[in-house]
């Protein structure tokens, strides 16, 4: 018998136990291949990718298939320390499912459950994905050409959970759906030395400092206020202790952009604002760039238009058409590639994607199965 929503919740209760960084993702592999398993085998075929470890691929075999249907979900979690007072907290320490992957999967497998008892009419591809957050998982899979055969994916499908949309909502837009991002690290040479002796030493504090402020400047100063761009340093290291002078600093961040452009300009930004201070601190200022497949996520509008009318007309599914986000994910590296539609569900969060105390209503998940359902066998009959 096809999930309950019961045993869904289960499952991701004990995924969100076993949250694991990208690439890392052993258990949360072993856990899903023994749910696969236990669906009835028929029409199933796995392919697993020792490149690739940890991602799955699945495949339903149609009964009269004219094409290949993909559907993607993200395995990896946070280095994020869970708040929530939760009986099944993460048992993982400093790691932390803060962005619901563990609820992607969940509705990925209750999909593949309801398919694997109902055989489809076109072949469905699952694709359990490593790294989102970071690595490019998504880009290294396409890369290996692991979508070919039998896994080849005409078109494809992903979803991400929205904590600001209501609970079980699904949301879509056509067009740009999330920004493109790209990872930015920076490195600071200047001079330690005596806390007391300033003018002996180069102080890669100062230094950090001042560019921080003047990044920021390139959105507040450099940017038609109408067009939307982002720049968060989320980490910033620096000196050993109070009373020496810090001779390197790093900071790491991210940019990100609604437009491939708009990613360029701020990245060339970035770079002036370093040589500028080099020359004003004289200090040397390594920076580098890694957008990986973080690439803008563009929904084929063929394929969306079809999905939102879908969506707006099908009983029981709440629908909302969303605006542009400034998230990043992985999916845009494959929809540059394949054409096929990313969409939101809406889980209600109190706490915001990427906190400690992200907390999605789990009962998104049987109604984001239900939706997804449904429009799965509405485009295998078109
Ligand atoms: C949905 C989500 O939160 N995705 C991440 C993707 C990160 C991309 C990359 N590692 C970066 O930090 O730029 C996000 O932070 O938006």
């Amino acid at each position: 018998m096809s999930l309950t929503s019961e045993d869904l919740v289960n499952i991701r209760r004990d995924l969100h136990k076993i949250p694991e960084l990208a690439l890392k993702e052993k258990q949360t592999h072993e856990y899903l291949i023994g749910k696969i398993n236990s669906f009835p085998q028929d029409f199933l075929e796995i392919k697993e990718v020792p490149e690739l470890p940890t991602a799955i691929l699945v495949r339903v075999n149609g009964s009269d298939p004219k094409r290949n249907i993909g559907y993607r979900a993200d395995m990896d979690a946070l280095p994020v320390t869970e708040s929530n007072d939760l009986e099944y907290r993460s048992q993982h320490p400093g790691i932390m499912h803060a962005c619901g992957h563990d609820l992607h999967m969940t509705v990925a497998l209750g999909l593949l459950s309801y398919f694997s008892e109902h055989q489809p009419k076109d072949n469905l591809v699952f694709f359990f994905q490593p790294a989102e957050e970071s690595e490019s998982g998504g880009r290294q899979a396409y890369d290996l050409g692991i979508f070919s055969g039998n896994f080849k994916i005409d078109e494809f499908y992903g979803l991400h959970d929205n904590a600001d949309l209501a609970t079980g909502i699904i949301g879509c837009r056509n067009g740009t759906l999330f920004a493109g991002t790209s990872e930015v690290n920076v490195t600071i040479h200047g001079m330690s030395g005596h806390a007391a002796y300033p003018h002996k030493a180069n102080d890669a504090v100062i230094i950090a400092a001042n560019f921080i402020n003047q990044v920021q400047t390139i959105i507040s100063r450099s940017i038609d206020p109408t067009k939307c761009g982002v720049i968060t340093f989320g980490k910033l290291e620096a000196g050993t202790i109070r009373n020496v002078i810090a001779g390197k600093a790093r900071i790491e961040g991210t940019i990100r952009g609604l437009t491939q452009d708009m990613i360029e300009f701020i990245k060339q930004r970035i770079v002036d604002v370093a040589k500028g201070l080099e020359l004003s601190f004289n200090a040397t200022i390594d920076v580098e760039f890694n957008q990986g497949g973080y690439y803008p996520v563009e929904n084929d509008p063929d394929l969306t238009k079809q999905f939102i009318d879908y969506m707006q007309q099908a009983d029981g599914v709440k629908f909302q058409e969303t605006r542009p986000a400034m998230t990043g994910e992985d999916f845009g590296y494959l929809l540059s590639k394949i054409p096929g539609t990313m969409f939101w569900l809406g889980v209600a969060s109190p706490g915001a994607l990427h906190s400690a105390d992200f907390l999605p209503h789990e009962e998104a998940i049987i109604d984001g199965v239900n939706a997804i359902k449904g429009f799965l066998e509405y485009r295998m009959n078109e």
